[in-house]
């Protein structure tokens, strides 16, 4: 049976007040389960980094619960808020968050040290991470001497360090070339396949977003449901919709046309794959992003 890893019931994030009141979630209900690649995707300003931001703990709703393998989150401090994201949570955002005045292996074990982890046990854990990512031999470079898909994997391998259950990746590869955005991709599919772990991804790419398992389109706050299948499970029942669950049916977008179709998981999963090849003509290439001069590290504040 496959649990929800996260869920949300009637969330509701409200900016302002008064005149300069903003709706910007409405009321979304929503299962991710473990193992699961979801995409977010929408319009401009229809509430997918909103959204994001309350499915990561990383900022609270109005209203509404969003439940953690099935522990509401509502009355935790921020203390246990940060741990529970520095545990629970990877982030791989646009902007790569590294710190750069730090060697590239001082900011993967960042949120070991926030997790106070000993150095030795630290540096063990990060080169693992950076071998992983074929990035040990910079270990000792700063973060600043890298290309920009050299940033995106000392982030990816900074999002791994603690094992975590769930990655976000928001618009993962907008500061990549294509051919980057490939080997990115690829490396975020890969430990989504590979180690189990939970894809949620914002993107406006299309093609990104077809290659996760689901799509959840947002419209002014709001899940388009006829274009967003829902997970195989209830809210927080942890049990499968009849005729659901590992085995059953899912649907899915085709995605050629668009529409939506129901297969066997295994043929769901086989149309995934078949959707990553061959590769995308028409993706918007971008330049290199300039180092980051913030030492944010996007990974637990
Ligand atoms: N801190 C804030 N205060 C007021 N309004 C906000 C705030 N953050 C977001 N909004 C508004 O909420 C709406 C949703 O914003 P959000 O960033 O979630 O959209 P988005 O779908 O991620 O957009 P984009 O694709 O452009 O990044 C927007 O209209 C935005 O202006």
């Amino acid at each position: 049976m496959t649990a929800p890893v996260l869920e949300t019931e009637n969330l509701v994030k409200i900016y302002g007040r008064g005149e300069t009141r903003f709706d910007a979630l409405k009321g979304v209900n929503l299962q991710i389960n473990e193992g699961e690649s979801v995409a977010v995707v929408g319009k401009s300003g229809s509430g997918k980094s909103t959204l994001m931001h309350l499915l990561a703990l990383l900022d609270a709703p109005t209203h509404g619960v969003v439940a953690l393998k099935g522990q509401p989150t509502g009355d935790l401090d921020a203390k246990e808020l940060n741990e529970l994201r520095n545990s629970a949570f990877g982030f791989v955002f646009q902007q790569f968050f590294l710190t750069p005045n730090q060697t590239v292996l001082e900011n993967v074990t960042l949120p070991l040290k926030i997790a106070g982890v000993h150095a030795a046990e630290r540096k063990r854990r990060g080169m693992e991470a950076l071998e992983q990512l074929e990035m040990a031999d910079k270990a000792s470079n700063k973060a600043t001497d890298l290309s920009g898909g050299q940033k995106q994997r000392v982030v990816i391998a900074r999002a791994l360090i603690n094992n975590p259950s769930v990655i976000f990746a928001d618009e993962p590869t907008g500061n990549l070339d294509t051919a980057t955005s490939d080997v990115v991709e690829d490396i975020l599919f890969g430990l989504n396949k590979e180690k189990g772990i939970t894809l949620v991804v914002v993107t406006h790419d299309p093609d990104l977003a077809s290659r996760c398992s689901r799509q959840i389109y947002l419209v002014d706050g709001e899940i388009d449901q006829s274009a967003s299948p829902a997970a195989a499970t209830h809210m927080f029942s942890g049990r499968s919709k009849p005729g659901e669950g590992d085995n059953g049916p899912v649907t899915v977008k085709e995605p050629a046309t668009g529409q939506l179709i129901t297969l066997s998981e295994a043929d769901a999963a086989e149309l995934a794959e078949a959707a990553r090849r061959p590769r995308r003509a028409g993706r918007h290439a971008a330049p290199w992003a300039e180092p980051s001069t913030t030492d944010q590290q996007g990974v637990s504040e």
